[in-house]
């Protein structure tokens, strides 16, 4: 049916729209993702189910094209790609890169070509967007040689929630994208946060993979390096099992020992549980930060969005993070914000409020229907070969 979109389990959505046939956009997902409907308990069980999802729609001839969500490009692609074995190959030489997330997007995607040989697949990546940081951003002061030999540097991710949220806040407050400064932050099970300045990214908070940054349902967020090797002499645990923790016993998860779920997080905090009052305490801080950080970096940001299941959801985070800013020329509207519904999009800052701060929800998914249909019109192939 023309416009119709089916959300089924997992992230596999069916698009009809669009030139020929109907497109399909699958994001594998990592972990429970509730807020979209999905009721997985966890990674392995997601992967399942989006994967039944592929196969209902494996005998549908009408699906002429897949769009993928990759996470990492790393420096091999540089945008929507059409794919082929090639591109396979090089998506395998990245997934160390990004542990939790390449795995079950490369099953995916094999998968999908298995099954539906007939269509077309794209894959877009959540690097894309942040290709346009300046090195003084995207740069690590480490030596040398890791940059030029070894690919280390900044990437950043959750690059398709940032650009789709910023075009729509463009659209939002009336004024082309290239005349804003913008602080995008998205805050799911993972977070970032963006400076956009523009028409350009000029700062992101995730880096080399997506652990660095925020303080995550799962994962750290900032760390002094050398915590690994002090841990490694102590216990004798390897690197590896240390990433892994980093990645998935770490964050809200840790320091609540509830869970990585804010919701139960906010609702112990109600209760005056201690752990749960920390683990809000510390998630609040480090996003103000951030915010104080860019908001500088960008000279005056003129608006600030929120995004992602807790930033389109918790009106009590964002009046956390927002208040006793009207010094800084933002002044929340905590009316407004308590008010806002899910799925709805709208200022939450006074009329008079010089820095606006909206809530805007992330359409990753729709913007990678736009892309796939970008990268395959005409039988252009985009990416570094
Ligand atoms: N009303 C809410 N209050 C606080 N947190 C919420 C609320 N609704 C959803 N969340 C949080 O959003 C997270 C999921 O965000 P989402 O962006 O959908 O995830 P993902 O990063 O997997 O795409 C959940 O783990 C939950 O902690
Ligand atoms: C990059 C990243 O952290 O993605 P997600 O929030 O989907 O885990
Ligand atoms: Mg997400």
């Amino acid at each position: 049916m023309p416009g119709e979109v089916l959300r089924a389990a997992g992230r596999v959505e069916r698009i009809g729209e669009g030139p020929g046939g109907a497109l399909m956009v699958v994001e594998a997902p990592v972990g429970r993702c509730a807020s979209k409907g999905c009721d997985c308990v966890d990674h392995a069980q997601a992967l399942e189910q989006v994967l039944a999802a592929v196969y209902a729609h494996c005998q549908d001839p009408s699906i002429e094209l897949i769009g993928h969500r990759v996470v990492h490009g790393g420096a091999l692609f540089d945008g929507p790609t059409v794919v082929d074995d090639t591109v396979i190959d090089r998506m395998e030489s990245l997934l160390e890169m990004a542990p939790l997330h390449m795995p079950p997007a490369l099953a995916v995607l094999r998968a999908c070509r298995e099954r539906m040989p007939h269509a077309r697949q794209v894959v877009c990546f959540d690097t894309s967007f942040h290709r346009s940081m300046p090195p003084l951003a995207h740069r690590y002061a480490v030596p040398r040689r890791w940059y030029t030999d070894h690919g280390v540097r900044r990437y950043g991710f959750h690059g398709l929630s940032h650009q789709y949220v910023v075009h729509r806040a463009a659209e939002m407050l009336d004024r082309p994208s290239a005349q804003l400064k913008l602080i995008s932050a998205h805050l799911g099970n993972g977070a970032s946060i963006t400076a956009f300045d523009r028409g350009r990214v000029l700062d992101t908070s995730m880096g080399f993979t997506p652990l660095e940054g925020l303080i995550m349902g799962t994962r750290c967020g900032p760390l002094d390096p050398a915590v690994l090797l002090h841990i490694q002499r102590r216990t004798g645990m390897n690197l590896a099992a240390m990433i892994h923790l980093l990645n998935t016993q770490s964050g809200l998860q840790a320091v609540s020992g509830l869970g990585r779920d804010l919701r139960a997080i906010l609702a112990a905090r109600a209760e005056g549980d201690p752990d749960a009052t920390l683990a809000v305490e510390m998630y609040v801080h480090t996003l103000r930060k951030y915010i104080g950080a860019y908001h500088f970096a960008l000279d005056g940001a003129q608006a600030l969005i929120f995004t992602g299941g807790i930033g389109e959801n918790s009106a009590a985070v964002r009046a956390l993070v927002l208040e006793g800013w009207a010094h800084l020329g933002l002044e929340l509207d905590g009316v407004a914000n308590a008010a806002m519904t899910a799925g709805q999009a709208g200022f939450i800052t006074r009329s008079t409020s010089p820095i606006k701060a909206l809530v805007i929800p992330t359409d990753e998914e729709r913007l990678i229907a736009r892309q796939a249909h970008a990268a395959t019109a005409g039988g252009q192939l985009r990416g570094r070969p």
